[in-house]
């Protein structure tokens, strides 16, 4: 089966707005049950890989970067302390088509983790204090039993009591996007690939200013 649309040609020489396209269709077609999925990749002690799925909660084709939400504290959270630059592989099965992305991250500036963390339910917002993410747990009562010590020590037992505050070990991560592939799928197994590169210079402790992209196609 093919993808629904081919890389133009000649490819285009910002494949952001691209990508943009590609993540919209996603959502707005709801193509799978998380259509803002994609797997992370860091980096943590003796270069060792690893890998999980966390939500694109934004993409910002002008800058360039993509934003999830997370605990800091996590496995994912301080191997990107160490190693601050991430891999990213979105995949719509049913649109046939596949993003990487790679590039620095950054934390969020806390504005942008407290508008996101005050959208999220209440229940989620108390697990994110009680959840220590990726931390052993002694069993899934221990979890509860956590839960209820944290709303007991916040005097909120429900979404109506009252504001829950933002952890501060919990908030969004930025991707700075200075390699992107867009992969489609042609017929016949002959597939459609581009990456484009660029790069970023620093320009505060939230953001890069991008230069201008270089796209090749590649092989599949
Ligand atoms: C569909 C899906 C969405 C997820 N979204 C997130 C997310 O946005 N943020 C997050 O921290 N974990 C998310 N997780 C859980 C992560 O995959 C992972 O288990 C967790 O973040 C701990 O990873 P770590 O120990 O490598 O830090 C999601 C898992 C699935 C299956």
């Amino acid at each position: 089966m093919a993808a629904d649309e081919l890389l133009p040609e000649p490819l285009p020489a910002d494949p952001l707005p691209m990508f943009a396209t590609w993540f919209s269709d996603a959502r707005v077609r709801n193509v799978q049950p998380n259509p803002d999925a994609m797997v992370i990749a860091t980096v943590g002690e003796n270069s060792a890989p690893s890998a999980r799925v966390v939500l694109c909660k934004r993409l910002v084709p002008d800058q360039g970067f993509v934003v999830f939400f997370t605990n800091y504290d996590s496995r994912k959270g301080r191997e990107l302390e160490e190693h601050p630059r991430a891999a990213a592989v979105f995949h719509w099965d049913a649109m046939h088509r596949q993003v990487r992305l790679e590039g620095p991250i950054v934390m969020s500036p806390a504005p942008e983790s407290d508008q996101y963390f005050a959208s999220r339910a209440f229940e989620s917002r108390i697990g994110a204090w009680a959840s220590a993410q990726s931390e052993p747990l002694a069993s899934r009562g221990a979890l509860a039993a956590q839960v209820e010590a944290v709303k007991e020590r916040l005097g909120l037992q429900k979404a109506t009591d009252g504001e829950v505050p933002r952890p501060p070990h919990w908030g969004g991560i930025r991707l700075w996007i200075d390699s992107i592939e867009l992969w489609a799928e042609g017929a016949g197994r002959i597939h459609e690939r581009a990456r484009w590169t660029r790069q970023l210079t620093k320009k505060d402790e939230f953001s890069f200013s991008g230069g201008p992209w270089t796209g090749t196609r590649l092989n599949p």
